[in-house]
Parts: C-alpha cells; structure tokens; sequence
C-alpha cells in the first residue's frame, strides 16, 4: 500500500474532479458522547475513476459515502459534485442534482413492489419530470441482461436479478457518479461478477466514475485504485491491487 498523507491529494488537477471532498469531518452527537466518524478526508474521485472504499469496521467508509452524495451534511468541510458545491443548496435543489447526476446502487436494492421492473427503472427519468421513452428503458435492461423481464415485479426476481435492475434504474438517468455501498453484499459470486463487471463498463465505456464501498477485497480489485480509511481518515491507497494484494493491506490496517 502507498502511503499517501491526504494533503497529497489537495494538488488542483488539470481537468476537474468529478467529485471532490475537502477537509470533510462529520460528528455524531450521541446520548454516550460525541463520535468522529470523519475527521478532515480531501480527496479527488477522478472521472471515469472506479474506487473502492475499504477500512475496518466503523472507520468512516458509509458515513463518507453519505456524505459524498449530500445524503447527510458533514459536520465541516466541503463536497464538490461537478464542481457544485452541496454544502449551501436547499433540499429541493439537492434531490434535483441527485437524480440527474447521481446513482445509487446499495445492499438492499430498494426497488418498489407494486411497480414492475420496465417502471422501476422508468421512474427516475418520470421523477425529473421527463417521460421515458420504452425503447430507452428497454436498451438498458438489455444493457444488464433483463430485457425479458421488463414485465416482472421484482418480487419475482432472483436477489441478482433485482440488484441489475437496482443498477439499469441508475444508468438510465446516465449519472455522473454511482455511489454503491455493499452493492454485491447479498449475493453469489457468480452474480457478484457479473454486477461489479456492469460497474466496471460504466466507467471503462461511459467515463462514468462510480465510488463504491465494501468489504470485500474480490470485489475491490474491479476499482482501479482502493482507497484505505482508518479511524475516519485516509490511510492510503493501491492500484490495480489484486485480491490477495487487498487482503493484505487490509490486514495490515487492522493490526
Ligand atoms: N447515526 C449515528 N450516530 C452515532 N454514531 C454513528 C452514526 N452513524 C455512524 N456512527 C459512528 O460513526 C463511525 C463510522 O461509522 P460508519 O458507518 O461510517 O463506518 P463504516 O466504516 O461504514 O463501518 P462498517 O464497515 O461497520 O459498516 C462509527 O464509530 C459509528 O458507530
């Protein structure tokens, strides 16, 4: 692992970041006393980048996502998303920039029961307002292998069915950044594969840059670069680390 102090990412790269954290701290204020989730991370997700976020448990990895896509509010510090800033837009303005720049891919894949899988997918586009076109959504559940089941509820789909499904309603929006926190957490490894390969294409293909937090290191080898946290801070970083190379580094943190 290199051992990169988090001043080392603050150099202002030629092309904007697709999404910049500076100085972010995030404080819980709990009944046993105040927690430092975060404490200062600056880092630059890169576009078309794939990162994973590893760390041991409670070192910060969820609460950096939350704070990345502006679904919590760090306690200080600053989130650039496309180079707008979060910290400052009223609710309203930050729902908005979700939907059209933002996809979310988590464990619980979040799907709504009552709607079948073509208006799962179709309802992101509906809620920005836009009338989906059926050749448009049908393109992209063929694009993750689901075309026949546009008729389907998700009920009726396998965990790995319903989580491609979770990621043809991200793409569909053509988002700048994925955030996936867990993404293949509940499933084999055969469809866990296949998910982080629709990842992985999103970036190699559309250049879009997807941040995605896990815990385990076969998944964390489809990112190009692995980003360490412990104890709320960057720790480090490795590229195109291979499984065992992870683990490695990972045990390394935990010791
Ligand atoms: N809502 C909350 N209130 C109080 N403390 C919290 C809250 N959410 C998270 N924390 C604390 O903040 C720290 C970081 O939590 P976070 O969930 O970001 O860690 P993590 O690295 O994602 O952990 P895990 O791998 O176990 O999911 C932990 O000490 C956790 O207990």
């Amino acid at each position: 692992m290199t051992s990169t102090a988090p001043t080392r990412h603050t150099v202002v790269p030629s092309e904007p970041p697709a999404l910049l954290l500076d100085g972010v701290t995030k404080t819980y204020e709990s009944k046993a006393g105040a927690v430092q989730a975060l404490r200062g991370v600056t880092y630059h997700f890169q576009q078309g980048s794939f990162t994973a976020v590893m760390g041991p448990s409670g070192s910060g990895k969820s609460t950096l996502l939350q704070c990345a896509a502006g679904l919590d509010q760090p306690t200080a510090g600053t989130v650039l998303l496309g180079g707008i800033r979060l910290q400052g837009l009223g609710e309203v303005e930050l729902t908005k920039l979700r939907r059209k720049q933002m996809g979310f891919v988590f464990q619980a894949y979040n799907l709504l029961p009552s709607l079948t899988v073509f208006d799962n997918v179709a309802l992101p586009l509906r809620l920005t307002g836009l009338r989906p076109g059926r050749q448009d959504v049908l393109a992209v559940l063929d694009q993750v292998g689901l075309a026949d089941k546009a008729k389907r509820r998700p009920a009726e789909l396998s965990g790995g069915q319903q989580q491609r499904v979770a990621i043809a309603r991200a793409l569909i929006t053509r988002p700048a950044v994925f955030f996936a926190d867990e993404p293949t957490g509940a499933l084999d490894s055969q469809t866990s594969r296949q998910i982080l390969g629709l990842l992985r294409e999103a970036t190699d293909r559309a250049g879009q840059t997807v941040v995605m937090v896990t815990h385990d290191p076969v998944a964390a080898a489809y990112a190009s670069r692995v980003l360490f946290l412990s104890d709320g801070l960057v720790a480090g970083s490795l590229d195109h680390g291979t499984p065992a190379q992870i683990a490695a580094a990972m045990s390394d943190l935990e010791r």
